[in-house]
């Protein structure tokens, strides 16, 4: 079995003296796809900042590549993929640029980019379809192409896992499918990825696993459900959905009536 990535067991995390989540065992295993799901406010953000280190645990221990917390430093190993909304922020940037800060981690202080940092930024931006927009400002870029931007920035670390948090939000479909190749891009090459997601849209195929968040908690953690089930995050659990046709009405709308009247 593949080596587990990301442990964390019997976490806690409490906000201003509040409990926000609570018992969480949770192990990702390289090389898998896993979606974070579940409500909002139901934890999925405040998760993958206890399991990236930026939210400290009130209880509970988190190991990153089989090794404790406190005694990790491999921080390039990890790509974060924030929520869109900074990446642009009125910051004159270019898309370059952005992807470019990805490498920072990588070099040496105040040294002119190598000729490696340079291949792994023009990569990074081939593989999430942008080579042909690094010069613009990113702010000119639509917010599909950010989210874009901003998972070419943690390629461009050459990191092993990703963490996107909510990368299709306000994303329209074709983008979202233009997102979902990428990943899958990323997937294939052997990148373990956890994606906070609160619909998985075209991105269901790629997921190898679901973990669904209700009230601070794991609810359920297995294989992604079928398109006959469905996620009940309001109850914890899910169940065997009818199909969808059987949810469409079964009596004509108003306006077909008339029509038919009209006939
Ligand atoms: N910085 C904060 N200060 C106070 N409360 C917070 C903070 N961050 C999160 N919370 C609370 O923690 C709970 C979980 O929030 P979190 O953002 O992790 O949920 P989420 O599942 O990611 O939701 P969403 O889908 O809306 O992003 C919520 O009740 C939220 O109000």
């Amino acid at each position: 079995m593949s080596s587990s990535v990301v442990q964390l067991t019997d976490g806690a995390v409490a906000i201003a003296g509040r409990p926000i989540l609570r018992g969480i065992d949770l192990t990702v295993r390289s090389g898998e796809f896993v979606a974070l799901m579940g409500a909002n406010g139901s934890g999925k953000s405040t998760l993958v900042r206890a399991l990236t280190g930026l939210r400290p645990l009130a209880s509970g221990s988190l190991s990153l590549f089989g090794t404790p917390l406190d005694r990790f430093h491999d921080w390039r190993r990890i790509g974060f993929v924030p929520q869109r909304g900074g990446a642009a922020s009125g910051v004159p940037a270019s898309v370059w640029e952005i992807v470019a800060s990805g490498r920072l981690t990588h070099r040496r202080l105040l040294r002119p980019l190598s000729h490696r940092d340079r291949a792994a930024i023009s990569e990074a931006l081939e593989v999430v379809g942008l080579s042909h927009r690094a010069r613009e400002g990113v702010s000119t870029l639509s917010g599909g192409q950010q989210q874009r931007v901003l998972i070419a920035r943690a390629l461009a670390g050459d990191p092993d896992l990703f963490f996107l948090d909510e990368p299709t939000a306000g994303v329209d479909l074709p983008n979202q499918q233009v997102l979902a190749d990428t990943l899958a891009t990323l997937s294939e090459r052997g990148s373990t990825i956890v994606l906070v997601a609160h619909e998985l849209g075209p991105m269901a195929p790629l997921i190898d696993r679901a973990v669904v968040m209700r009230d601070g908690r794991v609810a359920y953690d297995g294989p992604p459900l079928t398109s006959h089930e469905v996620y009940e995050p309001d109850h914890g659990h899910h169940h065997a959905a009818p199909e969808r046709h059987d949810h469409a009405p079964h009596v004509a709308s108003p306006l077909d009536l008339h029509q038919e009247h009209d006939r």
